[in-house]
């Protein structure tokens, strides 16, 4: 499904949580959506799925606003970080609603994922710890096999290896029936691998549409006497710079390594997750 997103705004109260978002996700993919808190990524999932409206502007799920649109919500599954399910229900009745409301979903899926997990089909959902209810909204969105899922970090209190076991699967299923899947997370370095395209938020603006590998490929952080580096860099993408005695550190988008290994600097790698606290920062973000 094709989303479309244009001049999208939402304003709480006056004050901007998406400010003129303008792009699309033309295929499915995996999409890694980041930013930091307060960036609006939930805001902007919340409206993709059809449970806000925006304040002006327009996002467009093949061709049509999701809001109140039965049709596109049951192609749509968000999982949010918590407080998915009705405390008062058991897992079985979890199940069975999901399985009412998405045509796509998988049972059997479903069934396996509970053993995964360890959940029994007769616990309440109040009876589950953090984890444990996390785990539920893991496996209610894998089988859900909606065509357009989103997860925002949908893990809190699930340890690491069941973190990575839900990553696993994430791939599993993605790789079995390709769907769109946009997963929000603040654990970036964990999970930067699984992403086939990052799109990161700054204050309801967004600032990077970008495949990883182009990022990892052209994004470096480059030392050398700050005299001749502060020249190298001048016209250049820089998110950061740092100083020590005569020496500069700058980390720069859309570098060319082997130009600057040539021109005598040295030349190391940035993690996702360091590029995009840079490009958030105060400091960083702006394209020279
Ligand atoms: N219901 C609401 N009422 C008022 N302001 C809101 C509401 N929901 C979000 N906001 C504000 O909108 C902005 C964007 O919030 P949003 O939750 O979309 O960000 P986020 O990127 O998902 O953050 P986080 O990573 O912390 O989850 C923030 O300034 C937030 O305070």
């Amino acid at each position: 499904m094709k989303i479309e997103v244009n001049n999208l705004t939402k304003l709480y109260k006056g004050k901007k949580a998406l400010d003129q978002l303008s792009f699309s996700l033309d295929e499915p993919k995996i999409y890694g959506l980041l930013g930091r808190n307060g960036a609006g990524k939930t805001t902007f999932m919340q409206i993709l799925a059809g449970l806000l409206l925006p304040t002006s502007g327009s996002l467009l799920v093949d061709g049509e606003a999701p809001f109140d649109k039965q049709r596109l919500t049951e192609s749509m599954c968000l999982i949010k970080e918590g407080d998915n399910f009705k405390k008062d229900l058991k897992i079985k009745n979890v199940l069975t609603i999901a399985s009412m409301f998405y045509p796509t979903w998988d049972q059997e899926l479903a069934r396996q994922l509970l053993e995964e997990f360890s959940l029994q089909e007769n616990m309440k959902v109040k009876g589950l710890s953090k984890g444990m209810e996390s785990a539920l909204g893991i496996i209610v969105g894998l089988a859900s096999k909606a065509p357009i899922t989103m997860f925002d970090e949908p893990y809190i209190g699930l340890d690491a290896s069941a973190r990575s076991r839900f990553y696993e699967l994430l791939v599993e299923s993605y790789q079995k029936e390709k769907r769109t899947i946009i997963f929000s997370t603040h654990l970036i370095d964990e999970v930067s691998l699984l992403f086939e395209e990052v799109l990161i938020f700054d204050d309801g603006k967004l600032i990077v549409q970008e495949e990883p590998d182009q990022l990892r490929d052209t994004c470096f952080s480059i030392s050398g006497p700050a005299s001749l580096l502060e020249d190298y860099i001048s016209g250049k993408w820089v998110v950061h710079t740092q100083r020590l005695a005569g020496n500069m550190t700058a980390t720069v988008i859309g570098l060319d390594k082997h130009e600057a290994q040539a021109n005598g600097f040295q030349v190391e790698g940035v993690s996702m997750q360091q590029l995009m606290i840079y490009l958030t920062s105060k400091q960083g973000g702006v394209k020279k």
